[in-house]
């Protein structure tokens, strides 16, 4: 490494971001908004195409704003060999899907750095993993650019792993407020040329787009610098623990109901101990998502190649499969047999704010649903297209609006708790239901809609308005 060649501090630095999914987003937009000169990449060219157009290809809210206020240090192309001869640093973000066995598969990752690798400069350039891959998948990575690098000299370019914890639906605001930037890596270059990269958000020195204001209680990043391996094993701990916590609200909501105590009543009250956090403890319908259930179902797989059984972590996986499967017991234990009942379902999404289907716990309740005969209307307010080509395999009729939904039906599941129906009039809504039935998978109804049944999650309470004829007769 030559000093001359290590950018300075306050220089803008030339990225490319390989991927345009969430994170490829999130990581590209970011590293725009800080000053720098980035390019996206993906192998996908109806993305690349609605990019340079300044439309997403994901739902986000508000990012497509900012996408727009940093086009000037954005473009995006299909093609390495105009991006990465002239990258300082490369980003790795292609997807990591999960494989029948629980492995992840790391397929894109190969195909992205043996592209990446045909277009590297010969000079020092840092390749950068920020997708999920198991531990050890960094010195493969390396394995991988040697094997394929054109001109291939020792020690030119090196690899990082900057795991990355954004959510979906605020991927660009946790980008540039993180908690922490995890950066492994066995290069001292290769972590001070990334430490200079996020000086702006490490210093929080950058001037926050419009709409996106730094948190008032918001306190500088940490930034943690690990060995290769430990980087790659801190993204998977962090999401196994977070699905956990959730898994262990859930049980705890499920003792609940048996005793008569209240999970949100409990999990404030633990929450309110700082050593344990208020956040994701929200008990429901169970995570899901693109990554946790990946995620956990990799790390259990790695303790199996070593011989190393995760208890722990298969409980919390089981813990969450039960969750789903509840749902649905919930609704027989009033309408108890479900062949030929309407039962509206609202919300798709794995969770607001994002039209993400992957691993969403609606789908399971859907298919369960027609397994059991019952016809399924269902609403939400932006994944429905999407569900047409992502559940094509499932039968159920859609409906304009909520109300639409819950117009005629025996029951109502509120999946997905999107603000759209926390504003709902359920007292309206309700009237047109056959049933005044509401399982309420999330928790979100704080008062009642009149005459009406309200299932919740952890909460035994039965509330039954008295006055209700047709209920009455349902429960009889
Ligand atoms: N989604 C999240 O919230 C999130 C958060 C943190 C980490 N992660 C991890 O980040 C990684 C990416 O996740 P995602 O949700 O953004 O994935 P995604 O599936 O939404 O997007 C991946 C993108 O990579 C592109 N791609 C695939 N192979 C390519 C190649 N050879 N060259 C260029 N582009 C290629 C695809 O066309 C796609 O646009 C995964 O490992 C995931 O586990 C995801
Ligand atoms: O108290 C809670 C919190 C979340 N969930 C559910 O958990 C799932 C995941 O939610 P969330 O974590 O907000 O969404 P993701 O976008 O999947 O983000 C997770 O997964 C990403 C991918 O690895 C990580 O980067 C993030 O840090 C991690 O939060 C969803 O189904 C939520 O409904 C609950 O049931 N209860």
């Amino acid at each position: 490494m030559q000093p001359t060649e290590q950018p300075t501090k306050t220089e803008s630095l030339k990225v490319a971001v390989v991927g345009t999914g969430y994170v490829g987003m999130g990581t590209a937009v970011m590293l725009a908004s800080l000053g720098h000169q980035v390019v996206g990449i993906d192998i996908d060219q109806n993305k690349i195409e609605m990019l340079r157009r300044g439309e997403l290809p994901i739902y986000e809210p508000g990012l497509e704003d900012l996408l727009r206020a940093s086009q000037e240090r954005l473009r995006w192309t299909g093609d390495y060999a105009s991006a990465i001869p002239d990258a300082d640093v490369i980003f790795i973000c292609v997807g990591t899907p999960p494989l029948p066995s629980g492995q992840p598969n790391l397929r894109y990752v190969a195909e992205a750095a043996q592209s990446v690798a045909r277009n590297l400069n010969g000079k020092l350039q840092v390749v950068v993993n920020k997708s999920t891959v198991p531990v050890g998948t960094g010195d493969w990575v390396s394995r991988i650019l040697e094997d394929h690098a054109l001109d291939y000299s020792a020690g030119r370019y090196v690899v990082v792993s900057n795991p990355e914890f954004l959510r979906e639906g605020t991927a660009l605001h946790d980008s540039l407020y993180p908690d922490r930037i995890v950066l492994g890596s066995s290069s001292p270059e290769g972590i001070e040329r990334l430490r200079q990269l996020y000086q702006p958000l490490l210093e929080q020195t950058f001037t926050p787009p419009e709409g996106m204001p730094r948190p008032a209680n918001y306190t500088l990043p940490e930034l943690v610098t690990t060995s290769l391996s430990s980087a790659e094993m801190i993204k998977y701990a962090a999401n196994a623990f977070l699905a956990l916590k959730i898994s262990f609200a859930n049980e705890i909501a499920g003792l609940c109901e048996c005793v008569d105590a209240d999970i949100e009543q409990v999990t404030h009250g633990i929450g309110c101990d700082q050593r344990i956090g208020h956040r994701f403890l929200s008990a429901g319908a169970g995570w899901g998502g693109s990554c946790f259930g990946k995620d956990t179902a990799a790390l259990i797989n790695t303790g199996s190649e070593y011989g190393y059984t995760m208890p722990i972590l298969r409980a919390a996986v089981e813990v969450n499969q039960r969750q789903r499967h509840l749902v649905i017991s919930k609704l027989q234990r009033h309408l108890h047999r479900l062949q030929g009942k309407r039962v509206a379902v609202l919300g798709m999404a794995f969770k607001p704010n994002t039209d993400d289907l992957r691993d969403a716990p609606a789908h399971d309740c859907i298919a369960r649903l027609m397994d059991l005969g019952a016809k399924v209307t269902v609403h939400d307010p932006v994944a429905m297209p999407h569900a047409r080509r992502e559940w094509a395999h499932l039968t159920y009729d859609e409906a304009p609006t909520a109300e639409a939904a819950l117009r005629g039906a025996d029951a109502v599941i509120l999946m997905t708790e999107w603000d759209e129906y926390r504003a709902l009039d359920w007292d309206q809504a309700v009237r047109t239901m056959r049933r005044r039935l509401i399982i309420d998978t999330r928790n979100v109804l704080q008062q009642l809609p009149q005459h009406s049944t309200v299932e919740q999650v952890g909460r035994t309470t039965l509330h039954n308005v008295p006055g209700n004829e047709v209920l009455a007769e349902a429960l009889a």
